[in-house]
């Protein structure tokens, strides 16, 4: 469980500090007071770009005038097993684009991260998820397979790389350099193996999802059916070798090459395979369905993952992003049941308390403005008030 977050020049965040109950934290303000960034702020205690997808560079704090983003910090304080763990992750040099990591105070590689905390997202960019881009939703997925299984982000990292080198070697051929055979070679093999072992994760994630799902059938909440496409995803799911699958991949990279020099893109290959989804009671693609019946899915998907994760030692937080504003107050209600169910710490914000008027009494309130938090409320299960300003 998260006890405490601490930020310094971290978007508009100059300093801020924030003492964290346990269960539902409710984070409430106007619209730019800075809501977001403590989410993004938590999201960055995982691998990867956090929940806007943003560079270090963006992160640290800019004055008006500033071209250079500042050095920032963002740190947690965990309660795991009776013990304290700190968790910090930031850049100490303005407009440093990689952001280290610290655990404990120690320089730790991202993945470690996964041992102790496993955010979880949902923002209104998602409302759209199933009718979006489809690298967005396998992102998502990515996403999803990994707060279960943390090898999975080395995975994919790994397979990112490797696509991004063999489509720079291909491309400088198509100008007249031509690759080095062995080289491509090489690489095409690294990415088959990536590849198919993400491929793996992928198809067993969804097995675990969908009856997670299943499971969760007196919910509220619309259910999806869900399927991935791809070739070896399919392969995964009928149940051949990953052995088979690598060599089904070397076997595809080797004949992409032309298309994809002349392209300029990769065309083949699992970065392409993407999440189906089935409005199950409605019988129609989920990417038909309104923003709200999206929403709808994609928390319900979420829960689901999340509801496996609950109880485990690394810890699943969740953040939702204005969810309650997008939910009909049938749903808004049972989200709010769920997550006190599940004993799950989760940060919401809204741009307005009354959203959460279900939950006075039963979370941490913060009001965000100005880059300043304060959190006034009563704490469950704490008996006194509890206050917090910091400069914003
Ligand atoms: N690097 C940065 N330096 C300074 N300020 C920043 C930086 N990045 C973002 N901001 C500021 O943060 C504010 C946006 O904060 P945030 O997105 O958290 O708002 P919010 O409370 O979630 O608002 P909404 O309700 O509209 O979603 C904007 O005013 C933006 O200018």
């Amino acid at each position: 469980m998260i006890t405490s977050l601490a930020l310094t020049d971290f978007r508009s965040y100059a300093s801020a500090s924030l003492p964290v109950s346990g269960g539902a934290v409710v984070l409430h303000g106007p619209n730019g007071a800075g809501k977001t960034n403590l989410l993004e702020a938590i999201s960055l205690l995982t691998p990867g770009k956090g929940l806007r997808g943003a560079t270090a560079q963006e992160m640290g704090r800019r004055e008006p005038g500033e071209a250079v983003g500042r050095a920032w910090a963002v740190m947690v304080t965990l309660h795991e097993d009776g013990e304290e763990v700190r968790l910090g992750t930031g850049v100490q040099t303005p407009g440093a684009a990689r952001r280290i990591v610290r655990i404990d105070g120690e320089t730790a590689p991202p993945g470690r991260l996964l041992d102790h905390l496993r955010p979880v997202w949902a923002t209104p960019e998602q409302d759209r998820l199933f009718s979006d881009a489809r690298a967005a939703r396998l992102r998502f997925f990515d996403r999803l397979v990994f707060a279960a299984d943390p090898d999975h982000a080395a995975t994919v990292s790994a397979y990112e790389k490797a696509l991004r080198e063999r489509l720079r070697l291909l491309t400088d051929g198509a100008e007249g350099k031509p690759a080095d055979p062995l080289w491509l070679d090489a690489l095409e093999a690294r990415l088959s193996e990536a590849g198919a072992r993400a491929a793996t994760a992928r198809t067993r994630a969804l097995v675990a999802l969908q009856a997670g799902i299943d499971a969760r059938g007196d919910r509220p909440f619309p259910q999806a059916d869900l399927g991935l496409t791809g070739a070896a995803e399919e392969m995964a799911a009928a149940g051949a070798d990953e052995a088979d699958v690598v060599g089904m991949l070397g076997e595809g990279f080797v004949r992409a090459r032309g298309r994809d020099a002349a392209a300029g893109r990769s065309l083949f290959g699992p970065h392409r395979s993407d999440l189906t989804a089935i409005h199950r009671e409605k019988n129609r693609p989920a990417a038909e369905g309104s923003s709200g019946e999206q929403k709808a899915l994609v928390l319900n998907l979420i829960l689901a993952q999340v509801g496996r994760l609950a109880g485990q030692k690394a810890q699943p937080v969740l953040l939702l992003d204005e969810a309650p504003a997008h939910l009909d107050e049938v749903r808004r209600a049972a989200l709010f049941d769920e997550i006190e169910a599940l004993e799950l710490q989760a940060f919401m914000t809204g741009t307005e308390r009354s959203l959460f008027a279900a939950l006075e009494g039963r979370a941490q309130f913060v009001s965000v403005e100005g880059g300043a938090l304060f959190s006034p409320s009563p704490l469950v299960g704490e008996g006194g008030s509890r206050s917090e300003t910091d400069e914003g």
